[in-house]
């Protein structure tokens, strides 16, 4: 026969507390008596021996001590009462009173100390070195020396006088022993064969940023360079570099497996691409003079196969334009090192070392075995990022042309209101404003297809590019909208920042971003290197009032035309008395730190990944 089960056994939940074991009880043990059955038992035993007057006696000593023992609890009670009493109303006390305050506080006060709370959490940063140098403290204190010297009637003049050439062309600049500006390029000692082809191709005189910018990099200066859109930043910080490399390869020739002397980062695949297309334009404009040497530069992307530039690899490498997963991964795989890397340049900074990007650079960093040169430009650098890079970079001299985030002047802005559902037949109303080429932008991918398929079902030649198409279809799209060869390109952020496109008349943005940024770097494909152009923007319900706000001031800002609707759209802080001041993480004018949209989004960002996307999402 089968026994019954066992009964099952209920679970008893464990006192925290440890129980006391037998085992652990001593020989001397004595149990536990309270002191007022131990007094009755000394009473007991008084008055069960000895006379009635000591029995009388007894029982008054004990009454006595009783209504002292009494009187004694009851003031210790009462202490210990007041001490909790205390404790808890002081706790509510400050609780009040900081409430209080709170409520006198002005929204403007609290708006502070949610900056000051963001602020805090943003300095808590690490600085911008590699893992190395902030792990043995290593700080370098003075600047890259170079051979580089401005010529003597430059040297000569008098702070006075370069302040005035600044001020002339609206330079800000901030930090120690700022190198003069020069106002020519042969001032700047360029070689020759590089003024020729820079003639050839209509630049003859330095543009603001490039005036003041190189002769700063060319001095060895760590520099952040901020300038708008199409004001010729590429330039500034790529002829050092060339310079740079073309001093060392002249001193003594580089050999396979030696270089590069420096490095461009690029936030995305099709910058890098057009930044190493002007390097191997201005250094091939050297060697075809004959008077100077071939300089090698390496294109290094993902999306390509780096095979097809084994020739380069195969030589001595002076230059190498990248994007940061590719360049870290033929750094990890040691195709080539940064032992004799002296520059090191960001393009489009501000996003290279936003939230969430920091950590690839800093991993670029902690292959540069010395010392180098720090250069970041951007035509956004929201000041929390220009704080944070300059407290990184070595006597960094900061140079400022306009406001950092602002518009480029050249570019007239139209805001139209357009229903959703109107967009498309707008559209081709807008594209009959201006002769091509013309971009249109969209951050939705889908509606940048859906875009590309109306028109081309209209007749337009249309090219479209996103981060989720293939490399060959994006490399296809640049080409044929850059050779003529196709009127429109129509477009996600990709192609936003820092790709120059020949003479843009309009950008229209069909989807207006949320960030102001993105919309300045959109606009920013028009109106380059001095001409003219024009960007419609389609605006409606579905854009969020904060953005709309943005709009509004950069529109202002800009001397533009503010449409009625955006003229009626109220400012809460202005109807609090507040100022409005730019958002010190995005620089939008509309809104201030606590709601500003690209906080949330740089969060967002950092917690889903640490990496940047330098895959199919094109870059950013
Ligand atoms: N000194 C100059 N004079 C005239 N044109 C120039 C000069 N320097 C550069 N350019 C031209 O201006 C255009 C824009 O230059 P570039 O792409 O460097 O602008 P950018 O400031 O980097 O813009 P973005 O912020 O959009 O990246 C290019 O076509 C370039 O050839």
């Amino acid at each position: 026969m089968e026994e019954p089960p066992a009964p099952k056994r209920r679970r008893v939940q464990r006192s925290p507390t440890p129980e006391l074991k037998l085992d652990d009880v001593g020989d001397d043990y004595q149990p536990y008596i309270p002191v007022s059955q131990r007094r009755q038992a000394k009473l007991a035993k008084y008055t069960s021996w000895g006379t009635s007057t000591e029995k009388t006696a007894a029982q008054r000593a004990q009454q006595e001590q009783e209504q002292k023992d009494a009187g004694e609890e009851a003031a210790s009670i009462a202490e210990q009462k007041r001490r909790e009493r205390t404790l808890l109303m002081e706790a509510q006390e400050v609780h009040l009173k900081k409430e209080a305050e709170d409520a006198q506080k002005t929204a403007e006060e609290k708006e502070h100390d949610a900056d000051e709370v963001i602020f805090n959490a943003i300095k808590s940063h690490k600085a911008l070195a590699s893992g190395k140098e902030l792990a043995q403290g290593i700080q370098y204190t003075d600047s890259f020396k170079t051979s580089w010297r401005a010529p003597k009637f430059v040297r000569d003049r008098t702070p006075e006088e370069n302040e005035r050439i600044r001020e002339k062309h609206h330079i800000l600049v901030e930090g120690e022993n700022i190198p003069p500006p020069i106002e020519h390029f042969v001032d700047m000692k360029i070689p020759q064969p590089i003024i020729d082809f820079l003639k050839s191709n209509r630049i003859v005189s330095p543009t603001p940023i490039q005036l003041q910018g190189v002769p700063a990099a060319f001095s060895g200066r760590d520099l952040i360079g901020i300038a708008f859109t199409g004001s010729g930043k590429t330039l500034a910080f790529c002829l050092p570099l060339i310079m740079l490399a073309l001093e060392e390869e002249m001193k003594l020739p580089f050999v396979r497996g030696e270089g590069p002397v420096g490095v461009i980062l690029c936030p995305s695949r099709e910058l890098a691409n057009q930044t190493y297309e002007n390097v191997v334009a201005w250094t091939g404009a050297l060697e075809r003079s004959g008077k100077y040497p071939q300089l090698n530069t390496l294109l290094c992307i993902g999306g390509i196969s780096m095979n097809e530039q084994s020739h380069v690899l195969s030589k001595g490498l002076h230059i190498v334009v990248a994007t940061p997963g590719r360049l870290i991964d033929m750094l990890e795989r040691k195709r080539f090192t940064f032992n004799n890397c002296k520059y090191l340049c960001m393009d489009e900074a501000d996003r290279m070392i936003d939230l969430g990007f920091e950590d690839d650079v800093r991993n670029i960093m902690s292959f540069f075995s010395r010392q180098r040169q720090t250069l970041l430009f951007s035509a956004t650098m929201p000041r929390k990022i220009q704080d944070f890079a300059q407290a990184s970079l070595v006597k960094p001299v900061l140079v400022n042309v306009g406001r950092a985030g602002a518009a480029n002047l050249d570019v007239l802005q139209v805001v139209e209101y357009t229903k959703p559902e109107a967009k498309m037949v707008f559209l081709l109303e807008c594209l009959q404003k201006t002769p091509p080429p013309v971009i249109v932008f969209s951050d939705i991918k889908n509606e940048v297809d859906d875009i590309q398929e109306y028109l081309l079902l209209k007749g337009v030649e249309a090219v479209a590019i996103h981060g989720s198409k293939s490399q060959e279809e994006r490399q296809y799209a640049i080409k044929s909208f850059k050779s003529g060869a196709k009127d429109v390109m129509v477009a996600s952020g990709v192609a936003s920042k820092g790709l120059d496109f020949n003479e843009i008349q309009h950008v229209i943005i069909f989807s207006m971003p949320k960030e102001i940024e993105d919309y300045v770097h959109q606009i920013g494909r028009t109106g380059r290197s001095g001409k003219t152009g024009i960007a419609t923007t389609f605006v409606n319900t579905n854009t969020p009032e904060q953005t709309l706000l943005d709009l509004k001031y950069l529109l202002i800002e800009a001397k533009q035309k503010v449409p009625p609707f955006l003229q009626s759209l109220e400012d809460p802080r202005a109807a609090q008395g507040r100022g409005t001041t730019g958002c010190s993480v995005c620089g939008g004018l509309g809104h201030s730190i606590s709601n500003c949209p690209k906080l949330e989004e740089s969060q967002r960002r950092q917690m889903a990944s640490h990496k940047i996307d330098d895959g199919g999402g094109g870059g950013y």
